[in-house]
């Protein structure tokens, strides 16, 4: 497995800062430059810059966000906007070349897995036709333990390999609050999938720094490829 969706219960779950904490860990421990990131369908600005300021990626834009559209909105809502429609065909010929070039590609979804990237499907089913492992973001909240069950619901339907859950905290949350707000033992009961961690709320949630600490509370021997570490 070379390739990992960060996919999200919603908008603003913390899947950015998911991918970019995983990314970072990746780039301080193993080879640099093994890493692509893709964003398939971004609508308003925001991710690809981001990745684009905190990495030195080998990557032109047009291959990190094949489909890009400026309304913050669903896709297809914002690519009509434009006098577009959404071509998903753009897509996999982007994503094979990446995986066929890089040793991980970190692939971020779009809203949440319910989310319309067309006007006929959902990030669910582009994880399920793309066969990419997938890690569902889930932000620390009240309303997690359900948003968590339905997405899992949603991802065993669609046919996506979900390999866990991410608990992300957006708040800062004392360590009794997180587990009040999103107890581990009933999540996983609930959804029949491992959680494989929790991010903690950042001071600087685009230092480099407190993003690899991040990712080390990860249970990364699931998320990352099987690669020697090359950097101590
Ligand atoms: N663990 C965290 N610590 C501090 N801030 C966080 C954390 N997680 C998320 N945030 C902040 O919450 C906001 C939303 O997070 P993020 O951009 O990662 O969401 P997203 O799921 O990627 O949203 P989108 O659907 O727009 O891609 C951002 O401002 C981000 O910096
Ligand atoms: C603008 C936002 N940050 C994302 N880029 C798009 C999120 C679309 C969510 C649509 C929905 O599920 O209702
Ligand atoms: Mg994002």
């Amino acid at each position: 497995m070379n390739t990992l969706l960060i996919a999200g219960t919603d908008t603003d779950a913390g899947k950015t800062v998911v991918t970019t904490a995983i990314a970072a860990y990746w780039q301080r421990y193993y080879a640099q430059g093994s890493l692509a990131l893709m964003k398939p369908l971004q609508s308003g600005t925001g991710d690809r810059e981001l990745y684009q300021r905190l990495f030195e990626l080998k990557q032109s834009p047009e291959e990190i966000t094949p489909l890009y559209f400026e309304a913050p909105l669903a896709p297809p809502v914002a690519a009509e906007r434009e006098g577009r429609s959404v071509d998903l065909k753009e897509l996999w010929p982007v994503f094979t070349q990446l995986q066929a070039r890089f040793s991980f590609v970190l692939v971020e979804g779009v809203g949440g897995l319910g989310s319309p990237i067309s006007w006929e499907l959902t990030v669910a089913d582009l994880a399920h036709d793309w066969r990419i492992p997938t890690v569902l973001v889930v932000p620390v909240r009240l309303g997690a333990i359900a948003a968590a069950v339905a997405n899992v619901a949603l991802a065993r339907q669609t046919g996506v390999p979900l390999l866990g859950i991410i608990l992300n905290c957006v708040q800062p949350r004392s360590e009794a609050e997180i587990a009040d707000l999103t107890p581990i033992d009933l999540i996983e009961s609930f959804t029949q999938t491992r959680v494989l961690g929790t991010i903690p709320c950042l001071e600087d949630a685009h230092n480099l720094d407190q993003l690899i600490h991040s990712a080390s509370n990860l249970d990364l021997e699931v998320l990352l490829p099987r690669l020697p570490i090359l950097n101590h």
